[in-house]
């Protein structure tokens, strides 16, 4: 800056002591950040990015990875779990009382039941049925205070999944309440529960907080509710109708209802199980950061975990991340092979999940990264396979062989296997499990295992260059 016009001596003595006083400031500012670069470039860090298609299980090996490295920090968000959890409940409530206002051709779930002639006609739907969705139309209170709670105004969420409480009529209100909650993943959704987080970390021993004294909490509604959701989710018409129907909430995302009194306690507080079970979308790409002990002074023990959103719109953002990953571990639903994709029903997800591997196996950007395969949600198929869901029926080339999880499961590590060798830029291993990324323990053993493999590889990698 120049100086000022008829400046004083003793002024300017002071302006160039000042200016030099900065000038100070600023090189020691620089140097600092230069050490750190240089401390960055000697600790090079080891970056695994995790891929698949969405609900594919991408966030829930991520919670495992925080679990494994920092449970202490994982225990402490437990508090803004439960929201999601609920949320969770809610949203499996709606689906079913979707499924009762469809067969009486209405489609609110605040609909007064006391003058319903189309439901009269409908010889499937009890009285009881219809008496259990009047008394559980304040959910719909429910979720829209959870999602306001989640996706706070000014939030990036805000816009995708806020509701307006203004004049919107229910249905209009209703459709957005369809699209699932969302979280990107670098927003602050944990910050609404901040106060609760301080209670919960005074209360880990006990695993208690007390939200009664909230009267705001959604909480006390649903817990008021919660003696009818067991009554209307235990009734054997509605299981019927449901079988009917083709709908198993027990195989969908953040399933809650066969702990409906636990979870839905004034006092509830998430388990480890339930937190890898809660369901929430991730928007956008975020970096973790880990420091892993234990792994010798000759690689990094610093780690970066790279989570994605798998919705087909969300892939795009992927690319920028594919230079320089150590690894890639890609998650497969292999349960989903009867399921379509929510943003494109004409899809099948196994299918979708099969071609996706493929191009990422082939992409020449990843070609020099570690592959690893999770073939996930295994308990689910087993399940599914053992209720007579048939395999073959979707798979056509697997035709009539058996329909048991072990022939099943060998015949799609061998299909994604097959497709890993014929399609990799260059030849390269590949280490393939079958997981259930909701069992703690078994996640947590194939991920140490992973952790191990990709630290030895990096090992050899540096020694040979
Ligand atoms: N039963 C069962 N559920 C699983 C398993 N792995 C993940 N889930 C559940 O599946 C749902 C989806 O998992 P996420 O980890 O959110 O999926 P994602 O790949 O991150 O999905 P996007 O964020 O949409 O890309 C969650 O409710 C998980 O708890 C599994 O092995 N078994
Ligand atoms: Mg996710």
């Amino acid at each position: 800056m120049a100086p000022p016009p008829n400046e004083a001596p003793q002024e300017r003595e002071k302006r160039l002591a000042a200016e030099a006083a900065a000038q100070k400031r600023s090189d020691a500012i620089d140097e600092e950040l230069n050490k750190q670069r240089q401390l960055e470039k000697k600790a090079p860090c080891i970056r695994i990015l995790l891929l698949g298609q969405s609900e594919s299980g991408k966030s829930t090996a991520l919670k495992n990875f925080q679990l494994m490295n920092s449970p202490k920090a994982f225990r402490e968000e437990r508090a803004s779990w439960r929201a999601v959890v609920q949320l969770n409940v809610v949203r499996s409530m709606r689906m079913i009382l979707g499924v009762i206002s469809e067969m009486g051709g209405r489609s609110s779930l605040s609909d007064d039941a006391s003058s319903p002639p189309q439901d009269r006609r409908n010889p499937s739907l009890t009285p009881e049925l219809l008496k259990l969705r009047m008394r559980l139309a304040p959910l719909q209170q429910v979720e829209e205070a959870l999602l306001r709670k989640l996706s706070p105004p000014g939030s990036m969420e805000y816009e995708a999944t806020h509701l307006t409480p203004t004049n919107d009529s229910y249905a209009a209100r209703s459709e957005k309440l369809k699209q699932e909650l969302a979280v990107h993943s670098s927003s602050q959704w944990k910050g609404a529960f901040v106060k609760l987080m301080t209670t919960v970390r005074n209360s880990v021993e006990s695993l208690e907080i007390d939200y009664t004294d909230d009267p705001a909490d959604p909480g006390v509604i649903l817990n008021a509710c919660c003696e009818d959701m067991i009554k209307l989710w235990s009734d054997p018409t509605l299981q019927g109708i449901l079988r009917a129907h083709n709908v198993r909430l027990e195989d969908k995302s953040g399933f809650f209802l066969d702990a409906l009194e636990r979870v839905t306690s004034l006092k509830y507080v998430p388990t480890d199980e339930d937190i890898l079970r809660a369901r929430l979308k991730t928007l956008g790409v975020s970096e973790h950061r880990f420091t892993f002990k234990n792994t010798g002074n000759m690689v990094s023990n610093d780690w970066r975990i790279y989570d994605v959103g798998g919705a087909r719109s969300l892939r795009a953002a992927w690319a920028p991340y594919f230079d320089n990953m150590d690894a890639i571990i890609f998650l497969s639903p292999i349960s989903a092979f009867d399921e379509v994709l929510a943003e494109d029903p004409s899809v099948n997800r196994l299918e979708d999940s099969v071609l996706l591997w493929k191009s990422m196996i082939s992409n020449p950007l990843l070609k020099k990264a570690q592959t690893v395969l999770f073939l996930n949600k295994v308990d689910l198929l087993r399940a599914k396979l053992e209720a007579g869901v048939s395999f073959g029926h979707y798979v056509v080339s697997y035709a009539t062989k058996p329909n048991d999880y072990g022939s099943v499961s060998t015949y799609l590590r061998k299909k994604f296997t097959h497709i890993h060798k014929q399609y990799s830029p260059q030849e390269r291993n590949l280490y393939c499990h079958l997981t259930a990324m909701t069992d703690p323990r078994m996640a947590q053993d194939v991920l140490m295992n992973v952790k191990d493999m990709v630290l030895r590889q990096n090992l050899q990698d540096s020694k040979l260059m």
